[in-house]
């Protein structure tokens, strides 16, 4: 990864206009965000809060209302075609294929109407880091559903676009195509400096191979950092306790401090907490040891990508 910045969204803001009523409505509201040469960032939100609004904005399918957008340096909205010529993009999964055609044509033909020559044999080098040589031959329409979408993101690369614009590419993927694509991605940011913006509801590709995690909700950006601090972060203030409760009734007190997942079994309780400051931790512990109750053990919870997802979209 370098720090030159190859996509800066600034402000960004799209309205749409409700069927019945035709009363206007945010959709994508003042989203900003800068992303670095070779990174993957994933831009996640619950449905509807504005991901594919922002993805198409930037390959030039949506004309924002207002805000910027810069595409390696060029404004999209002044120097397209030059700002395109930059972005490739898979669009739900694997729509940007001809059926008719086999891989090696698809990646043919679209990297021809970019102006860009691409030979048989550089279609079927690329075609090789996708295990998909032996289907060279095959139309699009008989392979299986994992292969259409590595062919679609095979011919985002035979057009030699430096940004992939991705959006779902795991969506009813087996486990064993998933992992592969998720390996595939790496590499190609990895080895070939390109860059991968990602929009999933797969959170375990995105703990696998985001870099960094913008978390969209009603049109806003309500987070955007570093997938590993935003983990770190949760790791840290998250525990799992076992208290024994001598016959005290704990419960409400454990939920007055904010346990959740609270369980009960042979005289024992286990509940996780959210200590955001230490100080909570030792109230706790405070109060406990006032109620006469034995601290059996303290541990710091697991952390999954799932549980910080619902965490910030439940706030916001
Ligand atoms: N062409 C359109 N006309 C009117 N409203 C639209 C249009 N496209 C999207 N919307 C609305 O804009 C909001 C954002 O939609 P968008 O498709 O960007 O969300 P999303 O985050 O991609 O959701 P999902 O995860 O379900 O794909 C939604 O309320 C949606 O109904």
């Amino acid at each position: 990864m370098t720090d030159k910045k190859v996509l800066k969204v600034k402000n960004l803001v799209k309205t749409y206009k409700r069927r019945k009523t035709r009363e206007k409505f945010v959709a994508v509201d003042e989203v900003s965000f800068e992303i670095k040469q070779g990174e993957i960032f994933a831009l996640l939100g619950p449905n509807g809060a504005g991901k594919t609004t922002t993805i198409k904005s930037i390959c030039g399918l949506l004309l924002p209302d207002s805000g910027s957008i810069e595409i390696m340096g060029k404004n999209l909205l002044k120097r397209r075609r030059e700002a395109l010529k930059h972005i490739s993009a898979v669009l739900e999964g694997n729509r940007n294929l001809y059926w008719r055609m086999t891989p090696v044509e698809n990646m043919i033909y679209f990297s021809g109407i970019r102006g860009k020559k691409l030979t048989r044999e550089e279609a079927l080098k690329i075609l090789k880091k996708f295990n998909l040589e032996e289907k060279a031959n095959d139309l699009v329409q008989q392979l299986s559903r994992g292969m259409q979408q590595k062919s679609a993101v095979a011919v985002c690369l035979a057009t030699g676009a430096d940004i992939l614009l991705l959006d779902e590419p795991t969506l009813g993927l087996d486990v064993a195509s998933s992992i592969e694509l998720r390996s595939i991605l790496r590499n190609i940011t990895e080895k070939e400096g390109k860059t991968i913006l990602l929009s999933t509801h797969d959170m375990n590709l995105v703990e696998a191979i985001a870099d960094r995690v913008a978390i969209m909700s009603k049109g806003k950006i309500v987070v955007c950092e570093e997938k590993e601090k935003l983990m770190d972060m949760f790791r840290a203030r998250r525990y799992v306790l076992k208290v024994s409760n001598k016959g005290k009734e704990l419960e409400p007190h454990l939920k007055e401090f904010g346990a959740v997942d609270i369980k009960k079994e042979d005289g024992l309780f286990e509940f996780k907490i959210d200590l955001e400051n230490p100080q909570k931790l030792f109230d706790l512990m405070d109060a406990l040891k006032t109620m006469g109750t034995e601290i059996k053990s303290i541990e710091q919870d697991t952390v999954n990508f799932e549980k910080i997802f619902m965490k910030y979209v439940e706030q916001s």
